[in-house]
């Protein structure tokens, strides 16, 4: 499912028409009727429902679905917030045939008058504005939104609501705040920021009939879990446990044994074939008991924490996942340095590592081998020197940049995770819920997009597939059996056992 921008989306309505000949004015009734479907869902024939009506094409929208509705016998209020000269091209035909069809709509004359309607209405549907908006909302629209944005009725916004930006880096804007959306073709960027993502409410996407094949291709896209079922490798019948990979995972500290150790065990759990954990002496005898199935391999340490340059120990493995509980001294960081220029494997960098690797950015840029990075927004605003801020106003282009930069994959942790390749492909993951945002989860997420890379040849699916696996794991925890206060990073270990038995039957 792609995600789109509202440039890409008026490239797709072209290509609708150039390509198969779909014109706007069929586009559109299929839009609306689309959405009417899908909104119907949430209407009862007893609502009272008022239908906000704007000027461009998502007004068009507005018409045909209040046409729908009315044909259906729902009670509609059509309500033209904007002077008729303003409604043209196939919004002014969709007009004509709600007319011609025995239809009235009320014009929009004061607010007072409006209030008095909106005060009997269950619900208003917002057809005002879309992925047109430009710039902060102007009268009438303004006070319609506020006095709607007050009111304790059901909003439903048609496309995206008003005011809303389509696209990220836009912070300037009042829109309306609607319960539920009905998302047209395809989402847009907005509904995966965290300044913007509100106002959507719940939304599901309508397919309208354009033209899937023909259309420009976009580099950007949800993965869901029928990608994970697609795309999560068979384990062979004849395969042993050299065929999933041999990891090492370099950290650990004294005092801090615990996030390795989870990553460990995710990673155990999540189906690696082999397992090293180069940690220092002292923790060894901690972490061990949670990781069994592993092999240990003893570091140089200088007071509990990693130090040294030793990457002898770690040649011959499949991949290196490296940071988790490291610690912040210089001593992990020339050992970071040493095995991020030293080792030939595909790598894994997270946490600590991530601290660390600010200065030596240069040194991941010559990396023969594919590099992963795994920050949260406040490590990646670290990493690339920007404010935390403008990280979430804009993760999509901050993401893509810094991977084509330094040439890595980057996996911007958040309620919507963006996996972004060096050659700026992205994908975003919109699995788990606040039952996750707990320390710990962090080291289960490494530790699941590890095994996952050592045993999946595209390194794009198996990041999406270990951020999916990870969040749909979380939900069915606390739909079963924790709530999202309880649940604990270990626990999610433990929940991958139903995961991977349940999503393919490939990994049973
Ligand atoms: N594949 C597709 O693309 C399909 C798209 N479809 C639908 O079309 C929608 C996009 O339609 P669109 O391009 O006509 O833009 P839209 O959002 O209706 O707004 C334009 C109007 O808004 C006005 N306006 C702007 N800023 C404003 C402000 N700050 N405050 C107040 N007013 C403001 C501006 O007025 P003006 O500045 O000209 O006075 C202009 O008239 C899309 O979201 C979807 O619903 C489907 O029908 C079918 C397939
Ligand atoms: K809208």
């Amino acid at each position: 499912m792609d995600i789109v921008t509202a440039q890409e989306m008026y490239e797709w309505d072209r290509a609708a028409l150039d390509a198969a000949g779909i014109e706007g004015k069929m586009l559109m009734e299929s839009a609306g009727r689309a959405v009417a479907d899908d909104m119907v869902r949430h209407i009862r024939k007893q609502d009272k429902v008022i239908v906000l009506i704007g000027s461009g094409n998502n007004g068009g929208d507005g018409f045909v679905i209040a046409r729908t509705l009315l044909n259906r016998g729902y009670d509609i209020e059509a309500w033209q917030v904007v002077p008729d000269e303003k409604i043209t091209g196939d919004a002014r035909v969709h007009k004509e045939i709600f007319m011609a069809s025995g239809f009235s709509v009320r014009p929009y004359s004061s607010l007072e008058k409006l209030m008095q309607s909106f005060q009997r209405a269950d619900i208003i549907i917002d057809a005002m504005l879309g992925i047109g908006v430009k710039g902060r909302l102007r009268n009438p629209i303004a006070e319609i939104v506020e006095a709607a944005n007050g009111l304790s009725v059901f909003r439903m916004a048609v496309d995206l609501p008003s005011g809303l930006p389509a696209d990220e880096g836009i912070v300037d804007f009042d829109a309306f705040h609607a319960d539920y959306t009905t998302v047209i073709a395809a989402p847009k960027m907005s509904a995966f920021l965290q300044h913007t993502r509100p106002y959507y409410g719940d939304y599901r996407i309508v397919e309208i009939g354009l033209p899937t094949r023909k259309l420009p291709p976009v580099n950007r896209g949800l993965w869901r879990k029928e990608d994970v079922r697609r795309t999560l490798p068979v384990r062979g019948k004849n395969s042993h446990k050299g065929s999933h990979g041999k990891g090492v995972m370099v950290g650990g500290s004294l005092l801090m044994p615990g996030s390795i150790a989870m990553a460990g065990r995710a990673a155990l759990r999540s189906g690696v074939g082999l397992l090293t954990i180069a940690t220092v002496e002292r923790a060894i005898s901690s972490i061990s008991p949670y990781l069994q199935e592993a092999t240990f391999v003893d570091m140089e340490e200088k007071e509990g924490a990693l130090t040294g340059q030793a990457t002898d120990q770690l040649s011959g493995y499949d991949g290196v996942a490296i940071g988790m509980g490291m610690g912040r001294t210089r001593g992990a960081k020339r050992l970071l340095e040493a095995i991020v220029q030293g080792v030939d494997a595909p790598m894994l960098i997270d946490a600590d590592g991530l601290y660390h690797l600010k200065e030596i950015l240069d040194v991941v840029k010559e990396r023969q081998s594919p590099t992963v990075l795994t920050p949260h927004p406040g490590e990646f605003a670290h990493l690339t020197g920007l404010s935390i801020r403008d990280v979430l106003q804009s993760p999509f282009s901050c993401s893509r940049e810094f991977a084509a930069k330094y040439g890595v994959y980057l996996v911007l942790k958040g309620p919507s995770t963006i996996i972004t390749s060096p050659d700026g492909k992205q994908r975003v993951d919109v699995s788990g819920n606040a039952g996750l945002a707990k320390g710990g989860s962090g080291d289960v997420l490494s530790g699941i997009l590890f095994a996952m890379m050592l045993q999946t040849d595209s390194l794009m699916d198996a990041l999406g597939n270990g951020c999916v696996i990870h969040g749909c794991t979380a939900e069915s925890l606390t739909e079963e059996k924790h709530s999202k206060t309880d649940l604990l990073a270990s626990d999610v270990i433990e929940g991958l056992s139903r995961t991977f038995r349940t999503i393919s039957s490939a990994s049973r």
